[in-house]
């Protein structure tokens, strides 16, 4: 099956209404800290992180009335404690109002139930699905009173398998994943691309569903082949109550076309995706970039690894920077993990940067690959993406920890200050990189409206921090503040469009194109007059020329041979060695009297572009709007009407 388009579609438009899960459950880690009805946080948590999974804890009484008979009437209170879990209580539940039909389909949802278990292939998914079926058959015979047949560990088998198959993992607005929910065939339908032209969102609170009109239909013909299925044996509708999903368009899908979202991170590699999709869901992606021959721009450059030899006549093979990419993946997960688990960002900052800055020598030295070869990762290369993402983050707990520990030494001040300068700039960085990306890869919208999010966040609280005045006591800097905050942007119209955005949510293909080369056009400008100051002291930073993509040369140039080179649309980008920003750390006047207004300026836009980016993806009611909206509001004396 499949869902298709009943009509035009314009990018930005809810194509669903806000549909109700059919079967859902909270992960444990979340059962003390949110409802179990609606997933909305409890006013007041469980005081115990490990409470009793049996026993469930709700917002409000109309959550608990209408939760509390499916948890008690489903077999789940029979699960032994080892194997109660978020997909067994949902497939349970699930089980209650809907058993599978001949077809092995649940609800009209595909179970996959012998692509699974087949076998000839003994993984995870098929261990999993095996032991989860077995206590769930042991839990539905005492709940029913019936023999623990092959009947129940059929039915069993199915229900898990097809809660597999169709389960989303259920975000918050901070994008943990609380939980999973299964919805009707409206969204379950719904097949993967890696370039998708639909994206979804989740509503959590108790309040009801809006009705939407609904833009897409089922599609019964698939692989040539037509398929029957009765209406009476797929289930309509939610259960009325529960975390809810709203499908919205991403592109601009025309009548007919089929609706696609995606089921897997869109800036992984073709092979990491494909990959993922072949452990859980069993299928091999024939999506338009993944059969595109030779790969898509985005997934050549998203595995783009240079090897620079030192020997004229040297090259590297495939095979080394295979080995490389191997390595280099197993090093960068392992500082990452490192961090998590021990939590030292100063350490986890100064081995990342050495891998961006250094490339891959010593750690193939020991494989005895050529050491005359030093692999380096691509500035888009999806680990690079992946270390900028960790450095924006790592600097910022540093910055914290620094004036935890004491905020009142001037020198610890300073360096909280500069760590947060540093982050600011690796978030400028992600966001102007992913955005490369997105000009040749629209479906990546959604994580680019994150990123440049979070880049104005971080320049607007860095433009504020209380570290400027340390500056000025030692001398570094003299900003304006008083006239620096002061100022309108007259040349872009990203504020007034925005703002329309918010109101709707939709703006015309043509109108976004304007609006985007007008945002670019003014944070370059910007950009070129703070990136000197924003890097200084930063190794690995100084040799990035401009993090604003459109002037970015693409070619990983060094002193040695250079063997990749890619290239899009005669923009390229690049890191170079040489500082040729107008400005560097703060020696000069111009810096001094306007870094602020040019750092808050910088946020001001990014954030708004952001919200933009979020009205379309997400809508203009969501949380990442409405919080954009806030900020920017909270700054309007400043940004709008001061002169
Ligand atoms: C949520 S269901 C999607 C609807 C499904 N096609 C159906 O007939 O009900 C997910 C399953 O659909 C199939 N599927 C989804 N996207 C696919 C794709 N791009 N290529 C091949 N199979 C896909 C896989 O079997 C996957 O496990």
């Amino acid at each position: 099956m499949e869902m298709r388009s009943k009509e035009e579609i314009e990018i930005g438009r809810d194509i669903t209404a806000t549909l109700t899960p059919l079967s859902f459950c909270l992960h444990t880690f979340y059962l003390h800290t949110n409802c179990s009805a609606c997933f909305s946080s409890l006013p007041i948590p469980n005081p115990n992180p490990n409470p009793n999974p049996y026993s469930l804890f709700y917002c409000s009484p109309p959550c608990s009335a209408a939760l509390s008979p499916l948890h008690h009437s489903s077999a789940e209170r029979h699960l032994p404690p080892f194997a109660h879990s978020s997909d067994l209580c949902t497939a349970l539940r699930l089980l209650l109002s809907h058993r599978p039909t001949s077809s092995s389909r649940l609800a009209g949802l595909l179970s996959n139930r012998h692509i699974l278990t087949s076998l000839s292939v003994h993984d995870d998914v098929s261990e999993r699905i095996s032991v989860g079926a077995g206590a769930m058959a042991e839990a539905i015979a005492k709940q029913r009173g019936i023999p623990n047949d092959d009947a129940v560990l059929e039915e069993a088998t199915i229900a898990l398998s097809a809660v597999l198959t169709n389960a989303v993992e259920v975000h918050d607005n901070e994008g943990r994943a609380l939980g999973i929910a299964v919805f009707d065939h409206i969204f379950s339908w719904i097949n993967h691309s890696c370039s998708p032209n639909a994206c979804y969102r989740f509503v959590l609170s108790s309040s009801h569903s809006e009705e939407a009109k609904l833009g897409i239909a089922p599609h019964l013909q698939m692989n040539g082949s037509r398929v029957s299925i009765s209406s009476s044996e797929f289930a309509k509708g939610g259960l009325g109550y529960g975390p809810r999903l709203v499908v919205r368009s991403i592109k601009k899908i025309n009548k007919g076309e089929e609706v696609t979202v995606a089921y897997t991170d869109l800036l992984q590699t073709k092979a990491m995706r494909q990959s993922e999709l072949w452990s859980k869901y069993r299928f091999v992606c024939c999506c338009k970039r993944c059969s595109a021959l030779p790969s898509s721009y985005v997934d050549h450059a998203l595995q783009e690894i240079s090897a620079i030899t030192c020997e004229s006549s040297g090259s590297c093979s495939k095979f080394l920077k295979d080995m490389a990419d191997r390595r280099l993946t197993e090093f960068i997960d392992d500082v990452i993990l490192e961090y998590l688990s021990v939590g030292d960002p100063e350490s986890c900052c100064e081995k990342l940067e050495e891998i961006l800055t250094q490339g891959l020598k010593e750690h193939l030295e020991v494989i005895e690959v050529k050491p005359d070869c030093i692999f380096m990762l691509h500035p888009l290369h999806h680990h690079s993406i992946k270390a900028y993402t960790t450095l924006a983050s790592a600097y910022k707990v540093c910055a914290c920890d620094l004036l935890s520990v004491d905020s009142e030494t001037d020198i610890n001040q300073l360096k909280a200050f500069d760590m947060s300068r540093i982050s600011a700039a690796y978030s400028l960085v992600l966001a102007g990189a992913t955005h490369h990306l997105f000009n040749s890869e629209s479906s990546l919208i959604a994580s680019v409206a994150n990123f440049w999010t979070g880049a104005g966040e971080s320049l607007l609280s860095l433009s504020k921090s209380s570290g400027w005045s340390m500056c000025v006591n030692l001398g570094l800097v003299i900003p304006n503040l008083a006239s620096a905050m002061k100022f309108k942007c007259t040349k872009c119209s990203l504020m007034d469009r925005f703002r329309a955005g918010m109101l709707n949510g939709q703006i015309k293909s043509a109108d976004f194109e304007n609006v985007s080369n007008e945002f670019l056009h003014c944070v370059s400008d910007i950009t070129q007059k703070v990136w000197g100051f924003l890097i200084s002291d930063c190794q690995f930073l100084q040799s990035c020329k401009d993090p604003i993509i459109s002037s970015w040369l693409m070619s990983t140039k060094s002193s040695s041979t250079v063997d990749v080179e890619v290239c899009v649309n005669k923009t390229n980008m690049c890191y170079t060695n040489e500082s040729e920003n107008s400005v560097s750390m703060c020696h000069e006047q111009t810096l001094a009297d306007h870094a602020v207004a040019c750092i808050f300026q910088l946020g001001v836009h990014c954030l708004a572009y952001g919200g933009l980016l979020a009205s379309i993806c997400y809508g203009p009611h969501s949380h990442l709007v409405c919080h954009v909206q806030n900020v920017l509001e909270h700054e309007k004396n400043f940004v709008l009407y001061s002169h």
